[in-house]
C-alpha cells in the first residue's frame, strides 16, 4: 500500500489572490437586475472555498487509489468564481463541466424546483415577501406610467390658459395665480410620482433580496448535503473543483433567472401592455401598433445581434482563462524559469495570449457599440414617428400639445428597461445552462441507499463481530478485485490484513463502510447483513484511521473534535494523549489552536496520522479499523503509537491493514491477500512455523530494520 499522505505536500496550492487582469476588479453591474451586493464576490470566494475543501477532504479521504495527478485540484481562475454579471462585461460562457453531468432534467422540473424556493409551502414569511415585492412592482409601474400623464396635464393647463402671444398675463381662461397653482401642483406631483416609483423599485429590491438570498442559501445547502449523500464512486469520477462551481453557478443561476423575471422581463412586458393599451385608448390604434412594432423589432434585433456577438465573449473568456493558467503555471515554476534564464520567453508566451484577449476584447466592445447604436436608432425612429403622428393629430385638432409630450414620455420610459435586454437574454440563457447542471446532479440518486424502514444496527463490544461470506467485488465489470473472500473476526479480536499493493485491502474497508455493495456474497456486522441496516448506524459502529490522513483547514482542536462533536474539550485532549499526540501539540506555538493549513499541510505526516488516530479513539466505536495507521511514523513514534493502538483496541474488534509486519505481530489472525484472495492465514506464530510467504516477508523486514 503506497502512502499518499506525504505526497500531498507536492500538490498545487491555490494562491490566495492573483489579480491578473485589471478588468476583473472593475465589476460590471447590470443596472436593472442589480441585486448583487458588494460583498458578493468575497462571499462567493469564501463559499466556493469551503465547499471545495469539504468535498475535496471527502474525496481524498476515500480516494487513495487515484494517482496524485488526478487528485490535483484544478486551480480556480478568479473570474470563474465571480458571480454572474461581475465578469468582464457581463456573462461567463459555459465552461466544460461535462465531468459533473448527471441525469437529464426537463424545463418543467427546473421551474418546479425553482418555485419550491420562491414560493415555499411552509414559509409564509417568504410568500408574504414575494407578494409584497410583486405589489411594489405593479405600483411602481403604474406610478411610472402616470408621470407622462402629469406632464401632459401641466402642459395642457398652461397651453389652454395662455394667450396666443405666450404672455402669461394675457390668460385666456383662469386667473394666472390659479393656473400657476394648478400647474405647480401637477409638476410637483410629477416629481413625487417619479421619486415614489424609484423608491418603490428600491423597496422591491430590498424586499426581494432576502427571498433571493435565502433561496440561494437553501439551494446551496441542499445541493451540498446531496453531494455528501452521493456515492463515493460519484466523487471519484468527478473533479471536486468542477462540482463546487456547479453549486455556485447553479444557485446563482436560479437567483439570476428569478431576479430577471421578477424585475426585468415580467415588469417590462407589463409596462409594454400598459403603455400600448393607454396609447391605443387615448391616442388611437396607430400609436399602440407603433409601440408594439417597435418593441418587437427591437427584441428581434437585440437577440440576433447578441447571439452573433456571444462568440466574441467566448473567445475573450477563453483567452482570459488561458492567460490566467499560463501566468499561474509560470509563477508556480518560478525556480525552473530562473534556472534556465527564461523570464523573457515566459513573458512573451504570456503576451501572446494577452494579445488574443486584447483582440477578442476589442471585438466585444465594438460589437457592443453596434448593438447599442442599433437599439438606439430603433427607439429614436419610433419616438420621432410617434411625435410626427401626434403633431398631425394636433394640427387636425384631435390631440393636444400635452399629448405629444405624453407620447414622448411613455415611449422614452419604455426604452429604459429594454436597454439591457441583450445582457439579460445572454445571462438568462447561461443561467439556465448552469441550473441544468445543478438540477441534474440533484436528480442523481445514490446507488447505495437505505432500505425502507431499515433497522438500526446496535453493535456493542460484546457482539461486535465482522464476517465476510463469499464476498466478490469489482469496481468495473470484468475486473474482479475481491474473489470469494470469507473471514470472521470475533468480538474483541484483532485481525490483520497483509498484501501487496492493489491486492484489495482498502477495498475491504470500503465495502465494510458500504461505500460500494459486493457483487455477490454477504457482509455481516454483529450478525446483521449490512445491506439491511441503516447506513448511518452502520458507520457509527466503526471508527477508521485512513491510509491518507487529510485534515480540514482549521485548528488541531477542530480536527480532533471532528471525531465526535458531542465530546468535551477535555475528552478530546484525553484522546490526543492516548494517541501520543499531546506532547507534540503542546510544543506548537498555539497548542491545540494551531492552524493545520490547507489539507493539514502545515503539520508533519506523523502528526496528521496521530490526529486521525486520536479522532478515531474519540469516536469510541466498538469496531476500529486501521488502514496503514503507522505508515508515516518513525520507529520511536511507531512504538509509542503501537502502545496507544493496543490501548485503543483493548476490548474492541479491530482490523489492521499493515505493511510493517511488526505492527500486527500480536493480531489474533493475519490474512495474506493476493489478487483479492486469501492465500495464507493464521496467527504470527503459526505463519512463522510454516515456510510461508509471511515468514519470508517477516525475515526480509527484520533484516532491513537491523541494517538500519
Ligand atoms: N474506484 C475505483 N475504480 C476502479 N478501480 C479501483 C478503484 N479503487 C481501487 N481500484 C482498483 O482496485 C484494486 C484494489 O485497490 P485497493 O485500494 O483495495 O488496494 P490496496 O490493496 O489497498 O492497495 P494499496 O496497498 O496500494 O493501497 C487496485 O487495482 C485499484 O487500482
Ligand atoms: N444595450 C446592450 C448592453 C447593455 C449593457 O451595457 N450591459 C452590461 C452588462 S449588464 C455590459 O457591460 N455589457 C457588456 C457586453 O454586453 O459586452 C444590451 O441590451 O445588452
Amino acid at each position: 500500500m503506497s502512502n499518499t499522505g506525504s505526497s500531498n505536500k507536492g500538490q498545487y496550492q491555490r494562491p490566495s489572490s492573483v489579480v491578473l487582469f485589471p478588468q476583473q476588479v472593475n465589476k460590471n453591474r447590470c443596472a436593472p437586475i442589480s441585486n448583487h451586493n458588494d460583498t458578493d464576490d468575497v462571499n462567493t470566494e469564501v463559499t466556493d472555498r469551503v465547499i471545495e475543501e469539504a468535498i475535496s477532504t471527502y474525496s481524498v479521504h476515500h480516494n487513495n487509489v487515484l494517482n496524485n495527478h488526478q487528485k490535483k485540484l484544478k486551480p480556480l481562475n478568479r473570474s470563474t468564481i465571480l458571480p454572474t454579471c461581475y465578469h468582464i462585461g457581463g456573462a461567463h460562457i459555459q465552461e466544460d463541466l461535462t465531468t459533473v453531468e448527471g441525469k437529464n432534467v426537463t424545463g418543467k422540473e427546473m421551474i418546479f424546483g425553482m418555485l419550491q424556493y420562491i414560493w415555499p409551502k411552509n414559509d409564509m414569511v417568504i410568500r408574504k415577501r414575494v407578494t409584497l415585492a410583486l405589489g411594489l412592482l405593479a405600483a411602481a409601474k403604474v406610478l411610472n406610467v402616470s408621470v407622462p400623464f402629469l406632464l401632459k396635464y401641466a402642459i395642457d393647463e398652461l397651453n389652454e390658459n395662455l394667450g396666443s402671444s405666450g404672455d402669461a398675463l394675457l390668460t385666456m381662461g383662469s386667473a394666472p395665480e390659479t393656473v400657476l397653482t394648478v400647474v405647480s401642483t401637477l409638476l410637483i406631483s410629477y416629481g413625487v410620482c417619479r421619486a415614489a416609483a424609484a423608491g418603490m423599485n428600491e423597496l422591491r429590491n430590498a424586499v426581494f433580496a432576502s427571498v433571493a438570498q435565502q433561496s440561494i442559501r437553501k439551494i446551496s445547502r441542499n445541493v451540498f448535503l446531496h453531494l455528501h449523500n452521493l456515492d463515493l464512486s460519484f466523487h471519484l469520477s468527478r473533479q471536486t473543483g468542477a462540482l463546487s462551481k456547479v453549486i455556485d453557478r447553479g444557485s446563482r443561476g436560479i437567483n439570476f433567472v428569478l431576479t430577471a423575471m421578477v424585475f426585468n422581463i415580467v415588469p417590462t412586458l407589463f409596462e409594454l401592455t400598459l403603455v400600448s393599451t393607454i396609447l391605443g385608448l387615448k391616442c388611437g390604434y396607430e400609436f399602440a401598433a407603433l409601440s408594439f412594432g417597435c418593441v418587437s423589432i427591437y427584441t428581434a434585433y437585440t437577440l440576433l445581434v447578441t447571439q452573433w456577438r456571444t462568440k466574441f465573449r467566448l473567445y475573450m473568456n477563453q483567452a482570459e482563462n488561458e492567460a490566467g493558467n499560463k501566468a499561474m503555471d509560470s509563477l508556480i515554476n518560478y525556480e525552473t524559469v530562473k534556472y534556465f534564464n527564461n523570464e523573457l520567453y515566459e513573458a512573451n508566451r504570456y503576451d501572446k495570449v494577452l494579445q488574443k484577449f486584447e483582440t477578442a476584447s476589442l471585438k466585444t466592445s465594438s460589437s457592443l457599440a453596434v448593438l447599442n447604436f442599433g437599439q438606439n436608432i430603433i427607439f429614436s425612429v419610433t419616438i420621432s414617428a410617434a411625435m410626427i403622428l401626434a403633431a398631425k393629430q394636433i394640427v387636425e385638432g384631435n390631440m393636444t400639445i400635452g399629448d405629444l409630450a405624453m407620447v414622448n414620455g411613455l415611449l422614452f420610459q419604455l426604452s429604459m428597461p429594454l436597454g439591457f435586454l441583450g445582457s439579460v437574454y445572454r445571462e438568462v440563457r447561461q443561467a439556465l445552462i448552469d441550473m441544468q447542471s445543478m438540477f441534474s446532479i440533484m436528480a442523481c440518486d445514490p446507488s447505495v441507499k437505505n432500505l425502507e424502514n431499515a433497522a438500526q444496527l446496535a453493535v456493542t463490544k460484546e457482539n461486535a463481530s465482522i464476517e465476510f461470506r463469499n464476498v466478490c467485488f469489482g469496481y468495473q465489470n470484468g475486473k474482479p478485485i475481491l474473489n470469494n473472500l470469507s473471514f470472521v473476526v470475533s468480538p474483541g479480536q484483532k485481525m490483520a490484513i497483509v498484501g501487496g499493493s492493489g491486492s484489495g485491502k482498502s477495498t475491504i474497508i470500503r465495502l465494510l463502510f458500504r461505500f460500494f455493495e459486493p457483487t455477490s456474497g454477504e457482509i455481516l456486522i454483529g450478525g446483521k447483513n449490512i445491506k439491511d441496516v441503516d447506513i448511518d448506524s452502520l458507520r457509527k459502529s466503526m471508527a477508521v484511521v485512513p491510509q491518507d490522513s487529510v485534515l480540514f483547514h482549521d485548528t488541531i482542536m477542530y480536527n480532533l473534535h471532528y471525531g465526535d462533536m458531542s465530546k468535551s474539550e477535555s475528552e478530546v485532549i484525553e484522546a490526543a494523549k492516548l494517541a501520543e499526540l499531546h506532547n507534540s501539540v503542546t510544543k506548537l506555538p498555539n497548542g491545540y489552536f494551531t492552524q493545520v493549513g490547507e489539507r493539514g499541510l502545515m503539520i508533519s505526516g506523523g502528526e496528521k496520522q496521530r490526529v486521525s488516530i486520536a479522532r478515531a479513539i474519540l469516536k469510541d466505536s466498538p469496531i476500529l479499523i486501521f488502514d496503514e495507521a503507522t505508515s508515516s511514523l518513525d520507529s520511536i513514534t511507531e512504538q509509542n503509537i503501537l502502545k496507544a493502538l493496543r490501548r485503543a483496541t483493548k476490548d474492541k474488534t479491530s482490523v489492521c491493514i499493515a505493511h510493517r509486519l511488526s505492527t500486527i505481530k500480536d493480531a489474533d489472525e493475519i490474512l495474506i491477500l493476493r489478487n483479492g484472495q486469501i492465500v495464507e492465514r493464521g496467527n504470527h506464530q503459526m505463519l512463522m512455523d510454516n515456510a510461508s510467504e509471511y515468514s519470508e516477508l517477516w525475515n526480509i523486514q527484520q533484516d532491513t530494520s537491523e541494517k538500519k
